[in-house]
């Protein structure tokens, strides 16, 4: 998952491969409350998500003392005893709906006498609707209070009056804002239901309708069997009772499918041999936002269906512009109005007014974001219309996200814009929610445009603090890291293993040894034809041949493409002697860092002295000056700083300190000037 500020996506081209979704949030919400609600009873859960909304029911659940152990994507949930629920809890949902609401309507009708629950979540929660479903349970004579603002979380759950629970048999809910207010009743009555029917009668439409079918499908898995009158009337039969069926698997999420199946569908080429292959959802799924493969195919994408896998490919281009009802897919329609960016026309997506109260506004967040792009964009109420902007009026844009994962997710598609200009997406751990490893499945099939993976080289002497410098600003933009002295090193190594002397006159020999590396850096090991070479890289021995060998061209030579082809997605952070001016001489952003020899000495002697080596201060700089000097004026690569790079002196700067002028001075360099107008920099 990338925590960082942002993600800068280079300008792609192509797509290919195959990829294994992670499991469906709305499934993996639903079976981890329903084991929860098999008293006593143990359930095995095969492929649950692992995301923000799923840890947000599974602490849940412990909190009221659900016995839950979890193995990877495995979990195993021994149903809640009643009588053991605590006496008070305090549950923060962040912002899942598939745990707020149905925890709540459950939770309402198992709280006893002298219990207290409190229901609650990240701020945008306090702002999602729930009073539809309040004013469903008191109908009960569930006590609910409202802690602030009342149609709102947070919430008081308190005992119900049991007289009014078995009087009222008939319950009214309204079904136009939210289709899990139903699915929350569907899966709290089944505890009630003991010695009479329960019917639930839904007023104004029923939206989301196949996420209704859902919850029938899987309360049917743990027993439940509801009469459905029309989508009308809900009738759950007296005498029902929580069945658990050992195990069950949780099919891949069809929302995150949508992403991919656009993917395949905007840069899969069959002439080229391409195709998106989604594994883990497929024809057969039961969630709704399968569907949206008949959208996709609407617009001109090939798609192919089996079982539980999907395989999709570029057919008409450009796109062909729908109109579309996007009310059984809410969530997956957003993935349409990316789509729209890349077809002919004007894509309009309508009865999609629930988009309004989800995770942001989404209407008003598409039409922010798409418009930055340069899309010609108009919405109303309960619609989004999009077509994509005339060929010379794209624009790079900083995606702002809302911490809407789908935001994230969908913008990234903007990359493959025809005109190249920059993708930023701002905070893209929002993705965690149901996808955390997006952006690693898209980069590990997507393909960037020639020299389009962005490229910061840090260039500099001996302890100018390249490396840490490097990996400080790597690790806040999410970028690859290439230490290229440690390459120098490890081919010392490695011509020292083959039995050859480091000297001039091997230079074929060495080369040959540099080309045919098997090299894999692993955090702190460095596995050589398997073998972790750390330990000899960094000796000293390993530091004089590593000065050897970096000196003869053939070896630099033959060690170039090894280098430029880290450059890999998201980007990467070069740091060595010659990247801005040999290796990378394209690159975006070259930063040349240096330090006074007298700090850069003290520093070295500050942390072998950490280290237990017995060095002088004195000595020490005298050896780094001649370094220097060495270094500055061989005939091979020369320290230099790249004529356009921008010199760092580091003297009296903390790490933290230069790496924010080098991130500030990246904020600029990609794209900046676009981004600058737009007040995002
Ligand atoms: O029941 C569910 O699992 C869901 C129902 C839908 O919400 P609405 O019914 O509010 O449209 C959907 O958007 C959400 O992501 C998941
Ligand atoms: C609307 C969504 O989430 P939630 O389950 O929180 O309603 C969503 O995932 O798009």
């Amino acid at each position: 998952m990338f925590s960082i500020p942002f993600l800068d996506i280079a300008a792609l081209q192509s797509a290919t491969g195959t990829v294994q979704l992670p499991g469906s949030k709305s499934i993996s919400n639903r079976v981890l409350l329903l084991a929860a609600l098999c008293e006593g009873q143990t359930t095995v859960l095969h492929d649950v998500l692992a995301s923000d909304d799923t840890d947000a029911m599974l602490t849940a659940l412990q909190t009221l003392g659900c016995e839950i152990e979890r193995q990877a994507q495995q979990v195993r949930i021994t149903g809640l005893d009643r009588q053991s629920l605590p006496a008070q809890a305090q549950l923060h949902l962040g912002n899942a709906g598939t745990a707020m609401r149905p925890l709540t309507a459950a939770l309402a009708l198992l709280v006893g006498p002298g219990q207290a629950f409190e229901l609650t979540g990240v701020a945008r929660m306090q702002e999602r609707p729930i009073g539809d479903l309040v004013d469903a349970l008191r109908q009960l004579g569930c006590a609910i209070d409202y802690l602030k603002n009342p149609g709102f979380p947070p919430l008081a759950l308190r005992a119900a009056d049991p007289q009014k629970l078995q009087a009222s048999g008939s319950i009214q809910i309204r079904g136009d804002v939210s289709s899990q207010f139903l699915t929350a009743m569907l899966m709290a009555l089944p505890l009630v239901a003991k010695e009479r029917d329960y019917v639930i009668e839904v007023v104004g439409e029923l939206i989301s309708k196949p996420y209704i079918a859902i919850t029938l499908n899987l309360l049917a898995r743990f027993g439940i069997v509801v009469r459905n009158d029309n989508w009308q009337r809900f009738t759950i039969a007296a005498g029902s009772r929580y069945q658990s069926p050992g195990q069950l698997h949780v099919e891949a999420d069809a929302s995150s499918a949508s992403y991919l199946v656009a993917l395949g569908g905007i840069a899969s080429d069959p002439a080229l041999g391409q195709a998106i292959t989604i594994e883990g959802v497929g024809e057969d799924s039961i969630q709704g936002d399968i569907r949206f493969i008949d959208a996709a195919r609407q617009m001109g994408v090939h798609v192919e269906t089996g079982p539980n896998w999907l395989r999709v490919q570029r057919g008409q281009w450009p796109l062909k512009a729908i109109d579309i009802d996007g009310n059984h897919i809410p969530d997956a329609a957003m993935t349409l109005a990316v789509m729209a960016l890349y077809a002919e026309g004007t894509t309009r997506i309508t009865n999609i007014a629930s988009w309004r109260v989800k995770e942001t506004d989404r209407i008003d967040a598409m039409v922010n974001e798409l418009s930055k792009l340069g899309a010609v964009v108009d919405s109303g109420p309960d619609w989004i219309s999009v077509a994509p902007p005339a060929a010379d009026a794209w624009r790079s844009a900083s995606i702002a996200t809302y911490d809407d994962h789908r935001v994230a997710m969908c913008f990234s598609l903007a990359a493959f814009n025809p005109a190249s200009v920059a993708v930023r997406i701002e905070d893209p751990r929002c993705v965690g929610k149901t996808f955390p490893d997006y952006f690693e499945a898209l980069f590990a099939l997507a393909q960037p445009k020639p020299n389009a993976v962005p490229v910061i080289c840090i260039d500099g002497p001996s302890a100018s603090g390249k490396g840490t410098l490097a990996a400080h600003v790597a690790k806040q933009l999410g970028f690859h890291v290439l230490d290229s002295g440690a390459l120098y090193r490890v081919a010392g190594v490695a011509a020292r293993q083959r039995g050859l002397d480091i000297a001039p006159e091997h230079a074929p020999a060495l080369a040959d040894v540099a080309r045919s590396l098997q090299l894999v850096f692993d955090g702190e090991r460095v596995l050589l034809d398997g073998r972790d070479v750390a330990a000899a890289m960094r000796s000293d021995a390993g530091s004089r041949d590593a000065s050897l060998i970096s000196a003869i061209p053939a070896v630099r030579d033959a060690l170039l493409q090894w280098q430029r082809e880290r450059a890999a997605l998201p980007g990467l952070v070069a740091d060595g002697r010659d990247m801005g001016t040999v290796v990378f001489p394209d690159a975006p952003l070259k930063v040349f860092l240096t330090a006074s020899a007298e700090h850069r000495a003290e520093r070295r002697y500050k942390q072998l002295i950490s280290q237990g080596f017995d060095v002088k201060l004195a000595s020490l700089r005298e050896e780094l000056e001649a370094r220097d000097l060495r270094d500055t004026t061989r005939a091979v690569a020369p320290l230099k700083p790249a004529v356009d790079a921008k010199v760092l002196d580091n003297s009296d700067l903390s790490v933290a300190e230069a790496t924010e002028q080098v991130l500030q001075w990246w904020r600029q360099a990609y794209a900046g000037a676009a981004f600058a107008t737009l007040g995002h920099d």
